[in-house]
């Protein structure tokens, strides 16, 4: 397959590192990863890998995504470059690459005067991995202000689907193995200085209460009872936050390795520099464990953990 794709003249690498590609800037390495420069070679990729049963996966800015220490089978497609970082403005609506990033998305919409993205603010990955996982917080989802998406199937085709499409709900979507490729949000025109003025809020308010400057991948697992969870019913552990949950089993501070739980969120299990992405998933585990000993809720995992087999 490399040979095939470097005859074709697409930008390959063999044995690529990957886990210092995440924010966790740790762990395995990719097989083979590919950098489309186009669409149609993007196109071309996706075709030849599902024609010859090779796995596929596409990595965006690695914000949401623990790479275990080994190798990551198959193909691994990064979306960057010209063709898939490109903002485009037309009247309200806000058309951008799937590798654009999120916080230049926000920027972008800012500058023009046109609101509806404040609620991504300082939330970190791509406009590709910000739709596939739904991105957002306590003020909405990417997803609400989302106009259409266009998707690259396996068959190498490509088509604009509306957000009904995709199913979107609290940090999922069902693409059905198709990548993002760009997407279009419809936003209503604002005083800039109001937007910038929320941005710096909501920006302010995950400074204070997230440990944004540790390696991390965001919060590790989903509020058990989706984004409203943040609320939760004081006498039902099963409506509580994830992040309330681990640190009420007593987790804040558990160290396995290099990996522990953040003193200053629970829900954060970040990793030392030059740490291992398999004690950052012992950390996940313990926590998960013990907090379904204590409460009898099973968390469930909003970092995207890929499989890997054991290298050479
Ligand atoms: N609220 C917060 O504070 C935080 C939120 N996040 C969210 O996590 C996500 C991370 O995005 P990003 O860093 O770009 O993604 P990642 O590189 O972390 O990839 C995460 C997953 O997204 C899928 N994906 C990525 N790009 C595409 C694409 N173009 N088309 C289809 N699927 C794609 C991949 O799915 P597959 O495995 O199926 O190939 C991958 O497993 C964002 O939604 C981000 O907002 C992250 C940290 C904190
Ligand atoms: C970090 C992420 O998203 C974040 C997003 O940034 C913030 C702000 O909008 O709201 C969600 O956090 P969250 O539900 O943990 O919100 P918080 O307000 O921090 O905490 C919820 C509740 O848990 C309590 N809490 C939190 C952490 C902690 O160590 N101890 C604790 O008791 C808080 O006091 C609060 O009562 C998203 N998390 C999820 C899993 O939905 C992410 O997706 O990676």
């Amino acid at each position: 397959m490399l040979g095939d794709l470097i005859a074709a003249g697409i930008p390959a690498e063999a044995d690529a590192p990957l886990g210092a590609r995440t924010w966790y800037r740790c762990g395995g390495r990719a097989e083979l990863l590919v950098k489309p420069r186009t669409v149609d070679e993007a196109a071309e990729i996706r075709r030849r890998s599902a024609d010859s049963g090779t796995p596929f996966r596409v990595l965006g800015g690695g914000a949401n995504l623990l790479v275990p220490e080994g190798v990551v089978p198959g193909i691994t497609a990064r979306l960057a470059g010209p063709a898939f970082e490109g903002v485009r403005l037309e009247a309200q609506r806000l058309e951008a690459g799937a590798g654009v990033d999120l916080y230049a998305l926000v920027t972008a919409a800012t500058r023009a005067g046109l609101a509806g993205l404040a609620r991504v603010a300082g939330v970190p990955g791509t406009v590709g991995g910000g739709i596939a996982m739904n991105a957002g917080g306590a003020h909405g989802a990417l997803g609400d202000r989302l106009a259409s998406a266009t998707l690259l199937d396996a068959a190498g085709r490509l088509e604009r689907v509306p957000p009904s499409a995709l199913r979107l709900g609290y940090r999922t979507s069902e693409l059905g193995g198709r990548l993002v490729v760009a997407a279009a949000f419809l936003l209503e025109p604002e005083d800039p200085a109001s937007i910038r003025a929320r941005v710096r809020e909501r920006l302010a308010l995950k400074k204070a209460e997230q440990p944004l400057a540790a390696k991390s991948a965001g919060c590790a697992f989903r509020n058990p009872s989706g984004a409203s969870a943040s609320v939760g019913d004081p006498q039902d552990p099963g409506s509580w936050a994830a992040g309330k949950l681990i640190d009420a089993a007593g987790c804040k501070g558990l160290r396995i390795g290099s990996a522990r739980v953040s003193e200053r969120h629970a829900n954060f299990v970040t990793v030392d520099a030059g740490g291992r992405a398999a004690d950052v998933l012992a950390v996940m585990d313990e926590a998960a464990r013990r907090v379904a000993d204590r409460f009898g809720v099973a968390l469930e995992r909003e970092v995207a953990v890929w499989t890997t087999r054991p290298s050479p």
